[in-house]
């Protein structure tokens, strides 16, 4: 009989209670030992693995665990360390690997970017001066581990070299296709070693195969399968992709390759194979439940799915899988103790959703009558969600289609805005602030967690919070900055805190997810239709400003961040929940407008991570982002003055709608592609008001004032005097107080002197 097989494709590494990040900080603070540390988290991946074990996974990963990033994992496994971290040859030491990763006293960081379309972050590759060699073969250390420790032949995970090329950054103009070559006979080196440790089926991750390659970029994609394919013609290859449909799906389905794995979840997927079939002589891994979602799957719908995907590959080729690696959804509702029942029923985390995945499989090999006690489950958890009061909030829904064209725009054109917004403000040139967070010290969160674990008062936390505004809006005053802030201690997050007073949301207890390196986030549940209930700003904002006649800004968080940061419901249109988040906010601006607050920022930082990877459906997004922002914003007076702050980005290709938005101001990150990013805003002749980052706030280094008014001339270059703001790149929540008011002085002194400089030119 045909046995079906299920998959994973990669499993969370932080643990149930986030004991891998504890570990992690732990070591780096000197408080635990090398050793200690690679023990404590050999525990955690060994725990990951029994478990998919024994809830019935066949084919499990390994290699998917990493102490910090797994592009990183990838680029030390060939010996690609920058040269400025002095790296000798041979394995790549532990604190040389964290080095690259966090920076250290004489070397900065390498860069972190976003993962595709995720809130995950890796440390991207340099590829440039270094000869990449194999120095250490991971996967089959893990591959040995999981055989040796608990049995499992596991399926050994890489990261393609294609995707790995595509992501690594070079000043060289080394092309593509001499890169892949020079590539290839590593990779065949790790899978030889591979196939003579027994290993049977092997994951190479290559996700970039859902954007478009050129046909020359094919010729050396197919070229360096090819070899990989002679020189291990034993092992089952996996070329396996996530997160939209493949692009070029005639080259890709051609490889000469085992199997592969596709998203059935995110992409119109199936209606590649009703086009063009699927290849008779491999296998399919089909990735059929969300890796990127929490709700618990509708299995019926998932089984009518898998019947017509059987109609292009038979079962006996069929594997069932999670779309992606889990890593992007928390590890298990089991500890999650104080959700109501309902909502608990309808969410299924990393361990439910193997055990979706091992449903599903028995179905389809057994029959669904094998399982009809599951799909009866199944359906009520799903329906009792559905019709429950959580989802029937019908006033909502109303108002918004009752929006108007005029309600969505600005009174007056920008032009005339913000000669009212000048007189109302009356700042000098080149004025400086700060992006709205201050240090989060383990002191604010230590009263935090006193005050929810019932040992202190909501009062004392209130006045803690207080305290913390007064102190920083003194410390900002003496500094000399122009438009100050509160500094946001009373949020957790700046997604997580708007979904703990919106409703509509629900907030999980333990519901982490890793963003970069030990870091996580906790996106709050979309679980309900969205609306405005109380206010959840003015209080701070207000008392922030009672303590000083210079502006102080509101700080929001745009509705394109709170939707891309969250875990949106799926059974309504994601544009739909997007415009109630966004009508939420309006109400929100207007109450900081009448509260006396007339410079409010909303936060856009993952406007761009929502680019839907497919080319085609950008467009749709781009302009339902602009409306959801026009929304929340545009009812103010025109001497309001909104402004946004977006990281992370590459905002060449979205600039025209950035400019859309019609803020009066925008903030954004640049100390990684300073030229770049000018550029972009000088070609579109972008009119509106600028703070280009002038320091990056991730590294605990001071800047130099030569430095920052170097960043600052260059800007001047090309941005005039005028529209120009001086601020750092992102918020300052990670920092320290030490380094941050140092930092934002040396800043505020620069801006001073550059400031009488240009003054001096006009007169
Ligand atoms: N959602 C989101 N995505 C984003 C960003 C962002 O700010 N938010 N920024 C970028 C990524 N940057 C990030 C920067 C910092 C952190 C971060 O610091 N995360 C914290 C958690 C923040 C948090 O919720 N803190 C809680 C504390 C949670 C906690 O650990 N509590 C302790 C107890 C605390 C104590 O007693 O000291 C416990 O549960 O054991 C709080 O402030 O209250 C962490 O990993 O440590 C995350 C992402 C891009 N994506
Ligand atoms: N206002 C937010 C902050 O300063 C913006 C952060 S963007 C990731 O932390
Ligand atoms: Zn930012």
């Amino acid at each position: 009989m045909v046995k079906v097989q299920s998959s994973t494709i990669g499993y969370p590494r932080i643990g149930g209670k986030r004991e891998w990040k504890r570990a992690l900080e732990s070591f780096w603070s000197g408080s635990i030992s090398e050793v200690e540390l690679l023990t404590k988290t050999k525990e955690i991946r060994l725990d990951n693995l029994r478990k998919q074990k024994e809830i019935g996974i066949d084919l499990i990963p390994v290699g998917d665990f990493s102490l910090y990033d797994h592009v990183l994992d990838t680029s030390i496994m060939f010996g690609i360390v920058p040269t400025r971290f002095e790296y000798a040859g041979g394995k790549v030491p532990l604190d040389t690997y964290f080095a690259i990763a966090r920076g250290n006293k004489d070397a900065i960081a390498s860069e972190m970017t976003k993962w595709f379309n995720t809130n995950y972050h890796y440390i991207v590759p340099e590829l440039d001066n270094v000869t990449p060699k194999l120095v250490e073969n991971r996967p089959l250390e893990f591959y040995r581990e999981a055989k040796k420790e608990l049995g499992i032949n596991g399926k050994p995970v890489l990261l393609g070299p294609i995707t790995f090329i595509k992501l690594a950054k070079s000043s060289g103009d080394t092309p593509f296709e001499e890169t892949v070559e020079q590539f290839t006979p590593l990779y065949i080196e790790v899978l030889k070693e591979l196939a003579e440790a027994g290993a049977e089926w092997v994951q190479i991750d290559e996700p970039v195969f859902t954007s478009e390659l050129s046909a020359n970029e094919h010729k050396a994609v197919q070229k360096a399968y090819t070899a990989i394919h002679e020189a291990v013609p034993s092992l089952k290859i996996i070329v396996q992709t996530y997160f939209e449909k493949v692009a070029n799906y005639a080259e890709v389905s051609a490889l000469p390759v085992h199997a592969l794995g596709l998203d059935f979840v995110h992409g119109n997927t199936i209606e590649l194979l009703q086009k063009f079939g699927f290849p008779k002589d491999k296998v399919l891994l089909a990735g059929v439940v969300d890796g990127r979602n929490v709700w618990k799957s509708d299995l019926d719908v998932k089984l009518s799915l898998l019947d017509e995907i059987q109609s292009h590959v038979e079962k006996d080729r069929l594997i069932i899988q999670p779309s992606s690696s889990l890593l992007h959804v928390p590890v298990s509702i089991e500890l999650e103790s104080k959700l109501d029942n309902v909502i608990k029923g309808g969410l299924s985390f990393a361990d439910e959703k193997l055990l979706e995945i091992v449903h599903l499989t028995k179905a389809v090999q057994d029959g669904k009558e094998t399982i009809a006690t599951e799909l009866e489950e199944n359906k009520n958890a799903l329906t009792t969600l559905n019709n429950s009061k959580y989802r029937q909030n019908v006033v909502v829904k109303g108002n918004i289609k009752n929006l108007t064209e005029s309600d969505v725009n600005r009174a007056a054109p920008f032009a005339e805005r913000i000669l009212a917004q000048r007189k109302r403000f009356n700042l000098p040139l080149l004025p400086t602030t700060t992006i709205g967070s201050l240090p989060q010290t383990a002191e604010v969160r230590k009263q935090r967690s006193k005050w929810r674990r019932g040992e202190s008062t909501a009062e004392q936390y209130e006045q803690f919070i207080k305290d913390q505004i007064s102190k920083w809006i003194d410390i900002q005053e003496e500094i000399g900055l122009d438009v100050l802030v509160h500094g946001e201690f009373e949020r957790t997050d700046m997604v997580e805190y708007f979904g703990e007073k919106i409703d509509g949301f629900v907030v999980s207890q333990f519901g982490w997810v890793q963003s970069y390196g030990s870091r996580c986030v906790k996106p709050p549940l979309i679980l309900g239709d969205v609306a405005f209930s109380q206010p959840i700003t003015v209080k701070e904002s207000v008392f922030a400003q009672s303590l000083t006649k210079k502006p102080v800004k509101g700080m929001l968080t745009g509705p394109v961040t709170i939707l891309n940061w969250s875990f949106v419901r799926d059974d309504i249109p994601r544009f739909e929940v997007l415009n109630q988040i966004a009508y939420a906010l309006r109400h929100e601006v207007e109450e900081l407008e009448k509260n006396g607050i007339h410079m409010i920022q909303v936060d856009e930082p993952a406007l761009r991570e929502g680019l839907p990877l497919n080319l085609s459906d950008r467009k749709g997004y781009l302009d339902a982002a602009v409306h959801a922002f026009k929304i929340s914003t545009a009812s103010v007076e025109n001497d309001t003055q909104i402004h946004t702050h977006m990281c992370y980005s590459d905002f060449n290709e979205i600039i025209d709608s950035i400019s859309a938005l019609d803020a009066d101001v925008i903030s954004i990150e640049v100390s990684r592609s300073h030229g770049e990013l000018i550029s972009a805003f000088e070609k579109n002749t972008y009119d509106k008001e600028i703070g280009l980052g002038v320091y990056d706030i991730h590294s605990p280094r001071v800047p130099s004032k030569d430095e920052l008014r170097q960043n600052i001339n260059r800007a001047l270059k090309t941005i005039n005097p005028n529209q120009f703001w001086i601020n750092p790149d992102c918020g300052l929540k990670t920092r320290n107080e030490e380094e941050t008011i140092a930092a934002l002085k040396v800043m505020v002194e620069a801006a001073k002197e550059i400031r009488a400089e240009q003054l001096a030119l006009v007169k």
